[in-house]
Formats: structure tokens, sequence, C-alpha cells
């Protein structure tokens, strides 16, 4: 059963909006590009996967359950996309003297700790690309085998000729095309030619490397995106998604490799959806830049993953967002508000369990029709109609800041508490911003910075109790301003009484 609206998103290959039809309503499938695991992920490639979470929860709010699969890249990814450079992996093996399995397995960890920081729902698979090796010399063959891909010294080779049409899907997003600016090597039969499988060099011994039918080495990152995706959810599957910049090399490789393994113009997803990028006063947010770029690095500066979330959820996916420590400390803002809205809103309507919502981690792409089932029962016909608005905005290609609106509305509508409560549930299943469980004392994070400890705090208050008691105005103003200047937020008669200012220098 599919719930309201029909749901249209933007397909990067038509350029154009579509309303989405599954191939099996029983499972939606759906692959993302994952992170290349070298090192910490950067909020840009986090927004990334606040996107495809929107997809997969509005997909499961419809009432299509999902399989979803992301990749984790932990090899064959070159430092330039455009097949030039040195492994990401090996080299950041190189630069910090662990082996490159290690740095793997860190930065993996890492990933996943970012993603249920964000409250992202666990995919239904992980596939780790170097667990796929034969899966990926049995494709190359098959390619080879079809005519599509021939020898160089430096290992296999596609041949961009033989495929119909190749690079439509970055011609039909683009005035310029620009295809062909990929890495020149000597006996390429078209410059857009690329490499499936990389020969290591004589006399250099990668840390990662396998033997293959064209020598010990390693393979390309479009080939495993290709294969994990057609393993796992099959020849033609509903979606695939990736950065706005994979949508004019890495997506265009693997459509083309597609194509050879199938004999056919099918390109292997219906619909390819592309996140545009989180930007900074200097371009596009990436890995070589240093700073408050991680979510680590604003938990540090006492601001809640979930600020981030909402900051993200603010923009519409395929618009470029700018990323400012103000904008994030608004969003942080705008949570506390939330955050008192629903603890008095949760006081009122006396604390009915939602288990459903609560239980949403462990779901691994369930419809959401059990749960809104349950919160939908008793809506009046106000409830519902904000909820065919919200619905309406999600169903728009994801317009969450179309709809983010509607949730302030309902919080603050004359409905009855209990009914209140059921619609901000019944909202958070798409947003995922974990409404039910937020509280300021929760979102209040120490920063780094700061000298003091929560005792600390809690000490310098009582000194100012009692000075102010005493009417020692002096002695007052001194304990305030120690735990001001230590980034403290004194609220003189809220029940929570202080909480951390987040740093922003
Ligand atoms: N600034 C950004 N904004 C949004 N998405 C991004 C940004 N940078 C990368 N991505 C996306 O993040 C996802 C993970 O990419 P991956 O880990 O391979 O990053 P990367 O290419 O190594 O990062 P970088 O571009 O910083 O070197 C991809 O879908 C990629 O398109
Ligand atoms: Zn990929």
């Amino acid at each position: 059963m599919t719930h309201g609206a029909p749901l249209t998103l933007f397909n990067s290959l038509t350029r154009a909006s579509a309303p989405f039809a599954p191939i099996d309503p029983a499972m939606v499938r759906l692959y993302s590009c994952g992170p290349t695991v070298y090192s910490t992920a950067h909020l840009g490639n986090l927004r990334a996967y606040i996107f495809t979470d929107t997809l997969r929860r509005t997909l499961n709010w419809k009432g299509w359950p999902t399989t979803h699969v992301i990749n984790i890249t932990d090899v064959g990814h070159l430092t330039s996309d455009a097949d030039a450079g040195d492994d990401k992996m090996e080299l950041a093996a190189r630069r910090s003297g662990e082996t490159a399995w290690d740095i793997a397995a860190r930065y993996t960890a890492l990933f996943k700790a970012d993603l249920a920081a964000l409250n992202i729902l666990e995919p239904s698979l992980w596939s780790v690309a170097t667990d796929h090796i034969q899966d990926m010399i049995g494709f190359a063959r098959a390619i080879e085998t079809h005519g599509s891909a021939y020898r160089l010294p430096g290992g296999l080779y596609f041949d961009t000729a033989t495929v119909p049409d190749y690079g439509h899907l970055a011609r039909a997003t683009q005035d310029g095309p620009e295809i062909g600016r990929i890495e020149q090597v000597e006996g390429k039969r078209n410059p857009a030619d690329f490499a499936i499988w990389r020969r290591s060099p004589a006399g250099e011994q990668r840390q990662m490397e396998w033997d293959s039918p064209w020598g010990r080495g390693a393979p390309g990152w479009h080939l495993e995106c290709s294969v994990m995706s057609l393993k796992y959810l099959g020849r033609q599957f509903d979606i695939h998604t990736g950065g706005i910049d994979h949508r004019e090399i890495h997506h265009v490789n693997e459509i083309a490799q597609n194509q050879a393994f199938t004999c056919s113009a099918a390109t292997g997803a219906n619909i390819w959806m592309h996140n545009n990028f989180l930007v900074d006063r200097t371009g596009k947010m990436s890995k070589s830049k240093g700073g408050v770029a991680t979510l680590a690095a604003l938990v540090a500066r006492g601001v809640h993953p979930l600020a981030y979330r909402l900051l993200c959820l603010g923009a519409h996916y395929r618009s470029e967002l700018e990323f400012s420590l103000e904008a994030v400390a608004a969003a942080l803002t705008r949570l506390k508000r939330l955050a008192i809205a629903l603890t008095a809103l949760r006081a009122e309507a006396g604390d009915p369990a939602y288990r459903a919502v609560a239980e949403l981690r462990a779901s691994r792409g369930a419809a959401f029709d059990w749960q809104r089932a349950t919160l939908e029962a008793d809506l009046s016909e106000t409830g519902r109609a904000l909820v065919a608005r919200f619905d309406a905005a999600l169903s728009a290609d994801l317009m969450t800041p179309q709809a983010l609106p509607i949730l302030d509305e309902a919080i603050a509508s004359r409905l009855p508490a209990t009914e209140r409560l059921a619609l901000v549930a019944l909202f958070d299943l798409a947003l995922g911003l974990d409404l039910l469980a937020l509280d300021r004392r929760r979102l209040s994070l120490r920063p780094d910075s700061t000298t003091l400890t929560d005792a600390a705090v809690e000490e310098l208050l009582a000194t100012r109790a009692e000075a102010r008691a005493a009417r020692d105005f002096a002695a007052a103003d001194a304990a305030r301003d120690a735990l001001k200047a230590a980034g403290v937020e004194i609220m003189d008669g809220d029940p929570l009484r202080w909480e951390w200012r987040a740093d922003l220098d």
C-alpha cells in the first residue's frame, strides 16, 4: 500500500522529475556509493548520506520497503577521479606508517559511528570492496569476453566506444561535455577509456593486491560499484545515488560497464540521483581541508550532530548548501527550541510510549506502514490535513525545507497534546531527527575549549547563589563572569539552570 501524493524524483539521466514507479513494489532496491575509507569523512561526505537516508525514509514513509546497499571503498579509488594519481588507501598507508588494512578498518568504524550519531538508518547491507575481488575479476572477464575491454601493459582497459551513448549521464546534465578529461595512457583506443584492473607497476608491491588474468594488481573504483550494485540488487534496480561529482565520471563509467556486462543499453539503475555539494567560502568541502570540517570537530565545539542533520534538511538536496559555524549554530538553536516544545508536549500528553518509532533503528528498510497505521489511527481532520501537506512536500523530490515548517505548525497547533505528539512521531519517521528522544540536556555538549567540568560549573553556580543571598553582588558577578568566560549559558528561572554554549571562535 502506498500513501499520499505520487512521489516524484529528479533523475539525472533525463534531467527531469518523474513519478516514481518501483520495479517491484514489494521491495525497492537502492544503492549508494559509499565512503573511501582513507581518512575521516568530512561534513560534505556526510551530507550525501543524510540525503540517501532521507530518500530511503521517504520511500519507507510512502509504504515501500527498501533494500539499501552502501559500499565501503577500501581499495582502488585514485587521488584523481579522472583515473590518475595514487590509490588513496596506499597513499594514506605510506604517509601514516599504518597498514592500508588497519586504516580501512579504523575509518570504516568512524564512518559508521558518524552515521549513527546523525540518526541515519543502517543500510540493509554494507558491502566492502575487498570482500568482492573475485566477483570483480569475474565481471571484468565477462566484459573482456564481450569485447568491451582490452589489455595494455598497465592492466585491463574499458573500450568506451563499444557501448551505446557513452557519457549520456554527464552530457545530459552539462553544457560543455568534458568526458574525455581522463588520464592519457599510451595505447588507449579512446581518450575516455579507463582502467578496470590496474596492474601493480613492476618492482613495486602494493599492500592491497591480488592475482588476476591481467597480472597482479587491484580493481578500478568504477568496477567495484558496478559489481556490488548488480550483485546484490540485480541487473536493473531502482535507484543509484551519489554526490554530484560522481555524475561526470564515476557513474558514467559504472553505466558503461553495466551495459557491457549485460550486453544491453540498460544503465543498471532506473534512476540516478545526485546530491549537490556542501560548500564553504572557498568552494566544495573536501578532505584536504582541515579545521571544522568533520562531525567530531563540530562535537568538540559543543554542536550536537543532529544540528548538522537539521541544517542539511533545511536545504533541498539538489541545492548547494553553504556551511558556516554560524549556520550550524543557528540550526542548534532551532533544535533546542524544538526540544523545549517537545519536552512540554510530552509532559502534557502524559508520555505515551511510541515504541514503534523507538525501534526504528532496527527496521533495516521496512516500510513504515505499521508505525503509520498506529500513529494515524486517531488523527482528526486537521491532523490528517497536516500529514497530507507534509507528505506533499516530501513527495515533491524530497522537499524537506518545505516539510520542516509543517512540523513546527503541528507542534504549535491547537490540537490535543496526544495528537500533536503523534504528528511529531509521524513526521520524524521521515525526518530522522530523533525528536521523541530530544531534550535540551542531551543537546548541551561540553566544548573541548572550556576549562570547567560540570562539577566546577555547579560549584560556581552555588557560589553565585550564596553570594546573591548574602547581597554580595561583586562576588556574585565574579562567579557569573567566570561561568560566561568558560562558555556557560546561565538560565535563571529555567529548570535546566545552565547549559554549554557552542564554541564558535
Ligand atoms: N562537499 C561535498 N558535498 C556533498 N557531497 C560530497 C562532498 N564531497 C564528497 N561528497 C560525496 O561524498 C560521498 C563519499 O565520497 P568519498 O568518501 O569517496 O569522498 P572523497 O571523494 O574521497 O572526498 P573528497 O571529495 O573530499 O576527496 C560521495 O557520494 C561524494 O560524491
Ligand atoms: Zn560508486
